[in-house]
């Protein structure tokens, strides 16, 4: 398979869609990883198995109906497969190969089958001490934008996921990109005062606009980077609750076609009527519950 990503909304022609089989038992508040989860297991809402296939499948569904290719992990019993997005990452025609965070190592394997169809030349090993997840990593042509955590706690979060290291070797694979590191807010247990990942605040949709919380950046200068970058007029700005929410995290398929949540109001409206993009809306509110939406759930691997 020839890899092909130059940006997050060029015409989606291959992805992985993670799993929602399997999932295993509820997890402990000690078991938890992410504030949301954290905060979904402790309000004793944590979304049941049939739900997420459900919810999967209509996912699915609008992939199909515009053609793509979904590969899916294979089924590793009782483990939550749900976020494809972190395990592995594209950019141009090379795989970088996450480190991920341990409770989610096993996932792995479960994508051999679909990393062996890229070349060994494409494939990106990284060494184990440098931390990336796809989840912080997107790509719109000449930018890399990386979300991290500079705190002096990064070691003793679970929600930071990222580190210098990681960033400093993309730099030498990927020379000649402008990468723009972010440094995210991090919180293990309360979901409205930590960013999990970059796509959790931050995300790119249409050609030239984005979806932007600017309470996530630890940096104002680092939002206002941003929005320097995009124009503000490009910039859809989002509230707590939203982000709460996970608003940012919708997935496109083309330029002009997203995949939302049909529960994103104020966002959806503004795609359509204001940006006059088609939005395929679908319920993903259960998934949502486990500190990932969408995006997280895909890992695209061709763009047109
Ligand atoms: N790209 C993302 N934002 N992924 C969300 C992953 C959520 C998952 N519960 C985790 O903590 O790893």
């Amino acid at each position: 398979m020839k890899l092909n990503i130059k940006n997050e909304t060029g015409r989606l022609k291959s992805v992985v869609l993670g799993q929602p089989k399997s999932n295993g038992a509820v997890p402990t508040l000690e078991e938890s990883y992410d504030a949301k989860s954290y905060h979904t297991i402790e309000n004793n809402i944590y979304p049941k198995e049939q739900d997420i296939i459900s919810e999967m499948t209509e996912f699915e569904k609008v992939l199909k109906k515009y053609d793509v290719e979904v590969f899916r992990p294979k089924i590793i019993k009782d483990y939550n497969q749900v976020f494809a997005r972190d395990v592995a990452f594209v950019i141009e025609d090379k795989m970088i190969i996450s480190n991920i965070i341990p409770d989610r190592a096993d996932e792995q394997e479960a994508y051999r089958h679909i990393i062996d169809k890229v070349s060994w030349r494409n494939i990106i090993n990284l060494p184990e001490t440098a931390h990336i997840e796809g989840g912080d990593v997107i790509v719109w042509n000449g930018f890399l934008f990386i979300g991290t955590s500079y705190s002096p706690d990064y070691r003793n979060l679970k929600t930071a996921r990222t580190n210098e290291y990681a960033i400093e070797i993309l730099k030498e694979y990927f020379p000649k990109k402008r990468i723009i590191d972010l440094d995210l807010r991090k919180n293990d247990t309360k979901p409205y005062e930590g960013i999990l990942h970059l796509d959790c605040t931050f995300n790119i949709v249409g050609n030239d606009k984005c979806i932007i919380y600017k309470n996530g950046f630890v940096d104002e200068s680092d939002y206002q980077l941003l929005v320097d970058i995009f124009g503000e007029e490009n910039c859809f700005e989002i509230n707590d609750r939203e982000m709460f929410d996970m608003v940012p995290n919708i997935f496109s398929i083309a330029p002009d076609i997203v995949v939302s949540d049909k529960a994103f109001t104020r966002l959806n409206h503004h795609l359509r009527d204001e940006w006059g993009m088609t939005v395929e809306e679908i319920p993903y509110r259960e998934i949502s519950k486990m500190g990932g939406l969408l995006r997280c759930s895909t890992l695209p691997l061709v763009r047109e």
